[in-house]
């Protein structure tokens, strides 16, 4: 079996309310993004971690897909839900996606090639990214508002922005995230955790559409990139 793991028990404090339960032409966010896990030929099972106060929400939004075997409690940080959609899911797989709910412009072209990718490189994590448009420096003290004093810029060439929909061996993902529970260590994203205890991991390329909704900025842009993007070719 192939489960994905949807964190989306987010608090949407950057965006001012819980996006993943924004309807955009009648349909919520999180619908969006799990409608293309439920088409997806790669894809047999789903588990949605939702707020601790929305699970009901969330079971209602999701109950005409056929996949999604269970929606379960986030945790405090993106993490700890990821670990708690881990252990729903203990001994049923070898592989697993995660995805953000957030990130309703994911394609099954994206699911499809990461698989592609985790049997060709034979590792352990494959995920998602984009290469930067912009320069990228590093900042130090804050100044007034929102300024920072400028430290250095970094090598545009050795740089990626991190996308999900990233694709793991499920023991290796679940016993790193234990790990990093005990140990306190803290990520962004879940391939940093194999990174932080010697797992290789390789990036292919992502989708610059494949946004995931943060602020309010971004649900324009949605709006936008949803009349364009091909989510189910
Ligand atoms: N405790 C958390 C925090 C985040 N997420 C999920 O992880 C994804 C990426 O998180 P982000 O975009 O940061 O969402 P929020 O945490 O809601 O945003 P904010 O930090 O602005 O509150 C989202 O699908 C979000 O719902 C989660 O499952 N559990
Ligand atoms: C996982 C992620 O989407 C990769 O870019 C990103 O790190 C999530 O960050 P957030 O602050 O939890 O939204």
């Amino acid at each position: 079996m192939r489960y994905a793991i949807i964190p989306a028990a987010g608090k949407g404090k950057r965006f001012g309310k819980k996006k993943q339960f924004v309807k955009v032409n009648g349909k919520t966010i999180i619908q969006f993004t799990v409608e293309v896990f439920e088409k997806s030929e790669f894809i047999d099972r789903v588990v949605v971690v939702a707020p601790e106060d929305a699970i009901k929400e969330m079971e209602k939004e999701l109950e005409h897909f056929s996949k999604v075997e269970a929606v379960v409690k986030g945790g405090c940080e993106r993490q700890s839900s990821v670990l708690n959609g881990l252990k729903a899911i203990e001994g049923k797989c070898k592989e697993v996606i995660v995805h953000d709910g957030v990130r309703p412009l994911v394609t099954k072209k994206l699911i499809s090639e990461l698989f592609g990718a985790y049997q060709d490189y034979g590792v352990e994590g494959v995920i998602t990214a984009v290469k930067p448009k912009d320069t990228i420096k590093v900042v130090g003290a804050n100044l007034e508002g929102n300024d920072s004093l400028v430290i250095k810029t970094l090598n545009r060439e050795r740089l990626i922005l991190v996308q999900t929909p990233q694709l793991f061996n499920y023991e290796v993902l679940y016993r790193c995230h234990k790990k990093a529970f005990e140990e306190g260590f803290w990520g962004t994203d879940d391939a940093s955790l194999l990174e932080h205890y010697g797992h290789t991991v390789v990036a292919i390329k992502g989708d610059y559409r494949n946004i995931k909704i943060t602020t309010p900025e971004d649900m324009e842009i949605f709006k936008i990139f949803l009349s364009q993007i091909k989510r189910f070719d």
